[in-house]
């Protein structure tokens, strides 16, 4: 029987593809085989020895130690897309707000206190505070062409506007699927002098922390709309408040409140509300549960972002072992001694890196000995040996 832990609240959906016969999922386990998460903050929590991977129901993985994982030979998978669509609705719900004040505006009909004639002249005369602008022929850039990015991108294409895209890391699939509409910016320099909007969706890593800065906010046009429903850090908060203040930039729209920006009449702080629709929460914990059970069950790896993709379909009847070892050189070699110094015949092998990690899955053609196993747990280098 495997164990599941949650941190979060999974979707029932998602936890529905692991059977009740081979697995026990709850919040409360001790000695868990793999942990489910979604935003819970792991990096100050111990994590058991028992634990064999980390499923992310989401895109970002900033608050799991992937590096600590990695050295111990565990993968931590995430949802890559599954909650995109949401993202892209928020965010370009938020680009309308922005343009129109709407906020703002709703604000100042609530609080009016007059009724009857006097109300509709309330009205009347309190719009013009709030005239807005359109989206047409506005210039939207967008810092990071992923899932997210991506489809933004496409919709504000067919809401009119120009975009402009910055993507350092694009991969040459996520180039494919971007649409030949969108313009390249060659730095985000030169995508921030051009954006009358401004939206971030970069993982939260050095690279990205803070990469509108005080220097770079002087640098979009007056009056610009910066959003930020990636994460907390990507924005210098201080930066933002002090150029809405000044007048430079229009509003601030994000998904992350903090003391800094909830109270300031330009920001809109929504509470990191982005993948919280019903339809992204159960894409994300269908994807991220079949990939943790994929990996317990077979070995495979998809959609890991510190291990390398790794799938091996099953020989019936053959015995399979999943090796974890530091990428370096000879422990191949090793295992396949180990193997034949046991007797077994290797019948499908598959041997993938990634940076300081390789994995390797062997199927073999007779039950593999305690001993053999125990050969290969002592190859230095290696991390983790499974029997599946
Ligand atoms: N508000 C919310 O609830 C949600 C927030 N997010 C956040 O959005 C981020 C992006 O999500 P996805 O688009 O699904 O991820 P993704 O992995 O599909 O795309 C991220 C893109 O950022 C690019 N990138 C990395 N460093 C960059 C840099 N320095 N400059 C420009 N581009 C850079 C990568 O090459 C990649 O194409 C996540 O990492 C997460 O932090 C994701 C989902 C929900
Ligand atoms: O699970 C959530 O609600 C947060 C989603 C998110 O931030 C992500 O997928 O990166």
């Amino acid at each position: 029987m495997f164990q599941i832990r949650t941190l979060n609240n999974i979707s029932a959906r998602g936890l529905e593809r692991l059977p009740r016969d081979q697995y026990e999922v709850a919040s409360e386990i001790n000695r868990p085989d793999a942990v489910l998460v979604r935003s819970a903050n792991m990096h100050e929590m111990e994590i058991p020895e028992t634990v064999k991977a980390i499923g992310r129901a989401g895109a970002g993985v900033n608050n799991i130690p992937v590096d600590t994982m990695s050295q111990r030979g565990v993968p931590v998978f995430n949802a890559p897309g599954a909650n995109a669509n949401a993202v892209k609705e928020l965010v370009i719900a938020a680009m309308l707000m922005g343009a129109r004040n709407l906020t703002q505006a709703w604000e100042y009909t609530r609080n009016l206190q007059e009724s009857g004639e006097s109300l509709t002249k309330a009205v009347e005369d309190g719009k013009k505070q709030f005239a807005g602008f359109e989206l047409p022929g506005r210039t939207l850039g967008v810092v990071g062409l992923g899932a997210i990015g991506r489809a933004i991108a496409d919709a504000a294409l067919a809401l009119g506007m120009r975009v402009i895209g910055y993507d350092p890391g694009i991969t040459v699939e996520g180039a494919w699927q971007l649409s030949a509409e969108v313009e390249r910016a060659p730095n985000v320099d030169a995508l921030f002098a051009k954006s009358e909007f401004v939206t971030f969706h970069v993982p939260l890593v050095d690279a990205t922390r803070h990469i509108l800065n005080a220097e770079r906010v002087k640098t979009l046009p007056k009056g610009a709309v910066v959003l930020n429903f990636a994460r907390h850090g990507i924005v210098d908060d201080h930066a933002v408040m002090e150029a809405l203040d000044s007048g430079h930039l229009g509003a601030y729209l994000c998904d992350f409140p903090s003391e800094t920006n909830r109270h300031h009449p330009k920001v809109v702080a929504l509470p990191h509300l982005g993948a919280s629709t019903g339809e992204a929460e159960d894409n994300s914990a269908m994807m991220v549960a079949d990939e943790v059970r994929d990996y317990l069950e077979d070995g495979n790896v998809r959609n890991s972002v510190n291990f390398p993709e790794t799938v091996m379909e099953r020989v019936e009847g053959a015995y399979r072992v999943a090796v974890v070892n530091s990428n370096v050189p000879n422990i191949l070699g090793q295992v396949s001694t180990d193997f034949a110094d046991a007797g077994l015949n290797i019948i499908d092998m598959i041997n993938k890196s990634r940076g300081d990690l390789a994995y390797t899955l062997v199927d073999v053609d007779q039950p593999v000995p305690e001993s053999a196993l125990d050969a290969i747990r002592e190859t230095p280098g290696v991390l983790s040996v499974r029997i599946l």
